[in-house]
């Protein structure tokens, strides 16, 4: 945008991974029947008084200190009365004046530069049912999803752009993926985000008047979204209009922006403090205990792999983005695999038969232990790279000892150069052509008859020996 400076702040749910619901004994999972996990506390039936989760204040706790938030030790819950089908309480337990989690921030890298993103508040609630909109004119409502307790957490208008706010996103995903309290998993809803945004003259302190954009489904359709609106503001700013404070739904099918509602202020929600809940206390210990919970998070692996593991920045980058390839990779050089060697492995074909197979590392015969087993196979000159392919394959499919499988399936590497010299001396006799070839300086030639011995071995000849004896003998003819 040339002539204004964009503001960006996002509200992210985040659904915790609790086996029973914030306030209920009901199961707080995702994918069962409509309307089977639901229980009268979270229904509001008269007479029913809610309990809290320990686990779900646990799971917030973590994910605060994961996002650098400080703690409010003494907190407490509030009511949020709106009507709406998906909510037959008529109110939400949340929290107003004292979230869990407050002045907290994250790192983001955009285009090599590194900035820091505040997080405002980080508070925990209970999520509303799901309406399900038919195009008969009716909707359907499930209440699986009443009282599966969830956080929120709202970040700072620090982020300027739509590239900022997709980077923002990535990181706090991974951040919450690494502390285990959710799946962060946007198509099954478990992460949700809402866009706030307003544009202003360079060179103007106030903000402009925000929009906040819904139904954002991916990352990318918030950056799209964000780089639509962006640009409906600045056509309304620049033709002499005036921005309204609105909700806007954002259109898959057309990438636009349309009104949903002028918005209300937090006034009409009439909060006030959660009567069947006591205020909450967090003692020093048990912070701690939650605090000792939590992982080496992404960019401090990163910054180890770097500095102590001597990998590129980018292998640390890619190894790290989730737990479940970084624990792999820590546990496979723990076995003692030369590190790189192991990022390549992991990066390359092992991140390959995942995509293909569309499976998840822990679905797979491959297990740390006998990835760097094969690592060490390769590393001695036991088999070529080449051979290593069929064992991992093997390994990937059904598991099981690379020297074993190496062994039955006879595919040791050819380094006798006894061996090799009578084979390449044949290959020499039967392909005259190439001699002449290579003599008239067509350099080519080598790399044709490197092949040939290569397939009369079946792949397990040593190539660097195999190259150094054709080149020996070519001179000799
Ligand atoms: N002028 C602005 N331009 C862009 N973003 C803004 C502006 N003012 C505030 N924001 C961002 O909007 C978000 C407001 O979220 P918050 O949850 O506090 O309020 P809300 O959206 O009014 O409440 P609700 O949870 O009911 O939707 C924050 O991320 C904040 O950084
Ligand atoms: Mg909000
Ligand atoms: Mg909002």
């Amino acid at each position: 945008m040339t002539n204004f400076e964009t503001i960006i702040g996002l509200e992210v749910h985040v659904e915790l991974k609790t086996d029973s619901k914030i306030f209920s004994p009901a199961p707080a999972h995702f994918g069962a029947g409509p309307n089977t996990n639901t229980h009268v506390i979270d229904l509001g039936y008269p007479g029913v008084l809610p309990v809290l989760n320990k686990r779900a204040v646990e799971f917030g706790m973590k994910a605060a200190m994961a996002l650098n938030c400080q703690i409010n030790q003494e907190t407490k819950f509030d009511r949020k009365n709106y009507f709406y089908p998906d909510n037959p309480k008529a109110y939400q337990i949340s929290q107003f004046d004292k979230p869990i989690g407050e002045h907290g921030w994250i790192e983001i890298e955009v285009e090599g530069k590194k900035k820091r993103i505040g997080i405002t508040r980080l508070h925990l609630e209970e999520d509303a049912g799901k309406l399900n909109h038919t195009d008969q004119g009716y909707s359907l409502v499930d209440y699986n999803r009443q009282g599966t307790p969830l956080i929120e957490i709202v970040s700072e208008p620090d982020i300027r752009t739509p590239e900022e706010a997709y980077a923002y996103l990535e990181k706090l995903k991974s951040i919450i993926q690494y502390t285990g309290v959710s799946d962060v998993k946007m198509e099954e809803g478990s992460l949700r985000c809402d866009a706030n945004i307003s544009l202003r003259p360079y060179g103007q302190e106030k903000f402009g008047t925000k929009a906040e954009l819904k139904n954002l489904n991916s990352f990318n359709f918030v950056r799209r979204g964000l780089e639509h609106e962006q640009k409906r503001q600045a056509e309304v700013l620049l033709s002499g209009g005036i921005i309204e404070q609105e909700t806007r739904r954002f259109d898959e099918s057309t990438g636009k922006t349309v009104l949903m509602r002028v918005k209300e202020g937090s006034d009409d929600y009439r909060y006030f403090p959660e009567p069947d809940l006591t205020d909450l206390s967090i003692d020093d210990e048990w912070m701690e205990r939650v605090r000792a919970e939590i992982p080496e998070l992404p960019d401090a692996r990163k910054e180890r792999y770097v500095n102590d593991l001597g990998l590129p920045a980018y292998d640390a980058m890619v190894l790290t983005l989730t737990k479940d390839m970084s624990d792999f990779f820590d546990a496979t050089v723990g076995a003692g695999a030369d590190a790189k060697l192991a990022s390549n492995w992991l990066m390359g074909e092992v991140s390959a038969y995942l995509n293909t197979n569309q499976k998840e590392l822990g679905e797979t015969g491959l297990t740390p232990e006998n990835l760097a087993a094969m690592i060490k196979l390769i590393e001695e000159g036991t088999i070529s790279s080449k051979i290593a392919k069929k064992v991992f394959k093997e390994l990937a499919d059904n598991g099981g000892n690379p020297e074993q499988i190496v062994k039955e399936k006879g595919l040791v590497q050819i380094s006798d150069e006894g061996a090799l010299l009578k084979i390449v001396t044949e290959i020499l006799d039967n392909n005259e052509q190439s001699i002449e070839d290579f003599k008239a300086g067509k350099d080519r030639a080598i790399g044709f008859l490197v092949g040939q011995v290569m397939k009369a071995t079946k792949g397990q000849a040593n190539p660097p020996l195999v190259n150094k004896l054709i080149n020996e003998e070519i001179r000799k003819r």
